[in-house]
This record gives structure tokens, C-alpha cells and sequence, in this order.
């Protein structure tokens, strides 16, 4: 899928969101528990058309782990992909569930070791479709560097590398645009994906107790309403055990910047009705879409 060819056209569908806890030191265990969830999520009435994971949730959350957690993938956008020998169990494990429950998975993220750019590991969310084909991937771009002394110091610089691409992928329901986690922070991503034609964006994340309470809901509102979409973020649950503090919360935002849909911090699996009429409403009243200033201003979107 091309993201300058024309969006199909949006239609209702519903959404997942698998805030997942248990996420510990065991690959194979923390597998299994997502596969368990997603198995649940996707048996509520009605099914789910949509299920997404959190921000990596195959390991422990610190760029320490990255490195010993990272897997191959070796997929490449618009290339074939045999999904039977992908050198990823996780890759294989979301593709099997995703088959299995019949979903659109977005498989969360995960550490990505890539021999192709040197070994260098990367943050990555894999998209899968209900016939259990990798059809998208997103490599997070911006990286989450921050030190607000005496609170939080966290740099995933040291052992990742950002993504130095735009993604999305086509459902025959909406566009939906990817992003991760800190990347919700940077307008200019979600704005390029919305004018690509994108109606939901959905960033699995994983935001602290510092920054959590401040900016979680806020980011996504602002992104939300700047963009006239639906927007969406899936976080793990919190665990007062782990070395990383998950603010949780996973939550739903329509394109007129309501909260839809929440959770608390536990583990929990929030759904949410993804409506085209409360995006036509958005736009129809409030026309920003179609009153934006080139002329002083440049578009973002166009011109790379
Ligand atoms: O932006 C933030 O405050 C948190 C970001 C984050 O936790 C991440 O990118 O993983």
C-alpha cells in the first residue's frame, strides 16, 4: 500500500485495546500471556475487527534489554514475506494468533535486531492481517531521551536506533497510521499520516508516572483534534515490580478530541466503536481541512 494513493473509504469497525501486564525476564512466557489476550479480546460480542499490543511486549522495558531481547524480522514493506520461516518467534506467534482469532493484530513493539542495517536494534511495531500475513511495520523514530532530574532519566539512544520511515497500512474499513510511543510527541508525524489520507492512528506506548498523569491524555487529545482522527494508544500495565513504571490508561480519542474509551492501570482490555459519522462531523463543522494557509506556511506532508 501506497500512502499517496487514495484512502479506502471509512466505514465502522471496533477496536481492541490489550493492556498487557506480566510482562517479565521470560520471552516465551511473556508470548504466550499476549496470545492468551489477544484470544480473549477477540472473543468478546461484538468481535473486535482491530487488536492492538503495547510497546514492547515481549521484554522487559530499558534499553539494556533491547540488545538481549532483539529478534530478526527481515520483512521489507511491499516485499513477499513467508511468515512460516521468519527468523522472529515473535513474528510467528502474532501471525498465528492473528489467523487464529481472524483480526487485524497490530503486534504491539518489540526489539528488532536488523542484519541488513549493520545489526543495528531498533523499537518495531509488525501489523498483521486476518489471514495472518505481515503486511506493515513501523521502526519508532523518534527515541525516547529524556532526564527531568530527580524523576526520570531514560535513553533509549544507547542501544536503539531511530525508524527513518512513515507507515501505515490498508484495511477495507480506514487508513490507519502507525507511530510509537514517544513519536506521539512530534505533531509533524501524525499530521503527514492524517493528510496521507490516514483516519486512525494508533501508537502502542508506554508513558511513566511522571510524564504519564501529564501529558498521556493530552498528547493524544491534541493529536486527535489537530488532525480531525481517531486516535489511539496501548500501554502495558503498570507493575510496581519491573524496572520501567507503565502509566497504563491505554485509551481511545474520536476526531473531536473526546475520550471514547479507557482503562485504569491493571491489566484490562478496553474496546472502543470507531464511527465515520463522528469524523464527518468533525470535518463538516469545523473545516480546517480545507481552510489551511500554504500560502504563509508550508505543507509538512508534501515535498519528500
Ligand atoms: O514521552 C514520554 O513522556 C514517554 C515516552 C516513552 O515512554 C517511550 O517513548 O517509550
Amino acid at each position: 500500500m501506497s500512502l499517496t494513493s487514495p484512502p479506502p473509504a471509512f466505514k465502522p469497525f471496533t477496536l481492541a485495546l490489550v493492556q498487557l501486564g506480566q510482562v517479565g525476564a521470560d520471552k516465551a512466557a511473556n508470548l504466550k500471556h499476549a496470545r492468551d489476550m489477544v484470544l480473549k479480546a477477540a472473543s468478546a460480542k461484538p468481535k473486535p475487527d482491530v487488536v492492538v499490543l503495547p510497546e514492547c511486549f515481549n521484554s522487559p522495558y530499558g534499553h539494556v534489554h533491547f540488545p538481549v531481547y532483539a529478534e530478526p524480522i527481515g520483512f521489507t514493506p511491499g516485499q513477499a514475506y513467508d511468515i512460516a520461516s521468519s527468523p522472529s518467534e515473535s513474528v510467528r506467534t502474532l501471525s498465528e494468533v492473528a489467523r487464529e482469532t481472524g483480526v487485524w493484530l497490530i503486534g504491539g513493539s518489540i526489539p528488532e535486531r536488523s542484519a541488513a542495517d549493520g545489526g543495528k536494534v531498533f523499537n518495531t511495531a509488525t501489523v498483521y492481517s486476518p489471514a495472518g500475513e505481515l503486511v506493515a511495520m513501523h521502526r519508532k523514530v523518534h527515541l525516547f531521551d529524556i532526564d527531568i532530574p530527580g524523576k526520570i532519566t531514560f535513553k533509549e539512544s544507547e542501544t536503539l536506533t531511530g525508524g527513518t520511515t512513515i507507515n501505515a497500512f490498508d484495511t477495507p474499513f480506514a487508513r490507519i497510521g502507525l507511530g510509537i510511543c514517544y513519536d506521539v510527541r512530534f505533531p509533524e508525524l501524525a499530521m503527514i499520516s492524517a493528510r496521507r489520507g490516514c483516519q486512525v492512528l494508533i501508537y502502542p506506548g508506554a508513558f511513566n508516572l511522571t510524564t504519564g498523569p501529564l501529558h498521556w491524555e493530552l498528547l493524544q487529545r491534541a493529536r486527535a483534534v489537530d488532525n480531525q482522527v481517531y486516535f489511539a494508544m496501548c500501554s502495558p500495565a503498570r507493575d510496581m515490580t519491573a524496572g520501567y513504571h507503565a502509566w497504563g490508561h491505554s485509551l481511545v480519542v474520536d476526531p473531536m478530541g473526546q475520550v471514547i474509551a479507557e482503562t485504569e492501570h491493571d491489566e484490562d482490555i478496553v474496546y472502543a466503536r470507531i464511527d465515520p459519522k463522528t469524523f464527518e462531523e468533525a470535518r463538516g463543522g469545523i473545516p480546517v481541512t480545507t481552510q489551511r494557509r500554504f500560502d504563509v506556511y508550508p505543507d509538512v506532508s508534501k515535498g519528500f
